[in-house]
């Protein structure tokens, strides 16, 4: 048996801060997981250098399952995102690990593929209407048949979503959280101009998605959806906080606008009322922050009982070796929908060597045997920990809000 006989943590910024679990075995076999949790770094990475690392020593890699549940029931403090991440590191890990030992690619061993590729949504936005249309040409013009519209809103200095760089989308941006205003009223106004703005623009055969980023109460997303049905919406994202599930029966109520929720989610018990009463049409739980691939697959199988299907987050601040995990995922689940997809700088890729390519709108991990995915551990090691807060939202008359 591949004996577990090291496991290290390594931070490294290449422009922005990720969180790597490096796992080797008697042999010499490595695996990585990604531990990136976006502003709270270093919280992951104490966790798994004091409270995980010690108890994976001496193990047997193989048992992905056994040490899957020794971590979850183990830690007896249940999930939450920090834990539920470390442990998503290490799942990644053993299956990259079983899959090199395998010689074959991890979606192979989560039973082949389901198609030839996972369709990806690239992320179009602009300060104006004109120039994220702009963005989503050219993102049509790159092959995407995915694109999320996400623009300023006149009278706001800054809204989520929109980014001072038009390729790399970091809100991390700050050593103290930077204090966003927002204006909800300015907000409903300004989406349904450019969606049909959009429409106009780039026709019906492209897929258009909108992220509303926890900021709706239920009501106003309700009339959000309604507004936007028109235009034919892929999704409708984070309508509302979805601590409780049962808000989204009032959105349900009033618009059949799709309805995607689940990036900040860590475990099944997040989704369960949402995928059971069909609240939602599609679940973002994703591969770092909710237990790794194997519980993954299990809110997948969940969900796939309700036709809801799967629209992994894949934002810039989760690493390429979660990019890597998520498309072997998204290649074997039987009910994928659509992958998320923030290209890394040139810094970062060249920190993370993958197999991955993108190619007419789609992705596909690759062949090579496990995730397929590296660390380029002496460059790593130049860039050095920064600390960045994600900012925070206050209404106009300063309440603090949802960011
Ligand atoms: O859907 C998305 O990509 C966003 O919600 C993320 O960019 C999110 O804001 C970041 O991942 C937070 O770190
Ligand atoms: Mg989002």
């Amino acid at each position: 048996m591949p004996k577990i006989v090291a496991a290290r943590v390594i931070v490294t910024c290449p422009g922005r801060n990720f969180v790597t679990l490096k796992i080797e075995c008697d042999d010499g076999t490595t695996g990585l997981g990604d531990a990136t949790l976006n502003g709270r770094e270093l919280a992951v990475a104490a966790y798994l250098t004091e409270h995980v690392v010690p108890c994976l020593i001496g193990r047997d890699a193989h048992r992905i399952e056994d040490i899957w549940q020794y971590l979850y029931k183990g830690a007896y403090w249940r999930r939450g995102p920090v834990t539920m991440t470390a442990i998503a590191a290490v799942d990644m890990a053993l299956w990259d690990i079983k899959g090199k030992l395998a010689g074959l690619a991890v979606y192979q061993l989560l039973g082949g593929a389901c198609r030839e590729g996972a369709i990806v949504y690239g992320h179009a936005n602009g300060t104006t209407i004109e120039e994220t249309i702009e963005a989503a040409r050219e993102y049509q013009r790159q092959g995407y048949r995915a694109i999320r519209l996400q623009c300023g809103v006149p009278g706001m200095a800054s809204t989520y979503g929109v980014s001072k760089d038009k390729d790399f989308y970091e809100p991390a941006d700050s050593d103290l959280p930077t204090e966003n205003v927002w204006s909800t009223a300015k907000y409903l106004r300004v989406v349904p101009e450019l969606f049909a703005a959009a429409r106009e623009a780039l026709g019906w055969d492209v897929h258009l998605l909108h992220d509303i980023h926890h900021r709706l109460t239920p009501i106003e997303a309700g009339r959000l959806g309604k507004d936007l049905e028109p235009y034919r919406p892929f999704w409708l994202e984070d309508a509302t906080p979805a601590e409780n599930q049962a808000a989204f029966r009032l959105i349900r109520q009033h618009t059949t606008a799709p309805l995607a929720v689940g990036e900040v989610f860590n475990s099944i018990w997040d989704a369960k009322t949402l995928i059971e009463e069909q609240l939602i049409d599609y679940i973002r739980a994703t591969v770092v922050h909710a237990g790794g691939i194997t519980h993954l697959r299990r809110i997948a199988a969940l969900a796939d009982l309700y036709q809801v299907r799967t629209g992994c987050h894949g934002a810039t601040d989760l690493s390429p070796v979660s990019m890597a995990a998520a498309l072997h995922f998204d290649l074997s689940v039987p009910n994928f929908g659509i992958q998320e997809y923030m290209r890394h700088t040139p810094e970062t890729d060249a920190v993370f060597p993958h197999a991955y390519t993108f190619a007419d709108g789609m992705m596909h991990p690759g062949d090579a045997p496990g995730l397929g995915v590296d660390i380029d551990e002496a460059l790593a090691a130049g860039y050095e920990y920064k600390r960045a807060f994600l900012p925070v939202n206050r209404l106009e008359d300063g309440t603090l809000w949802s960011w």
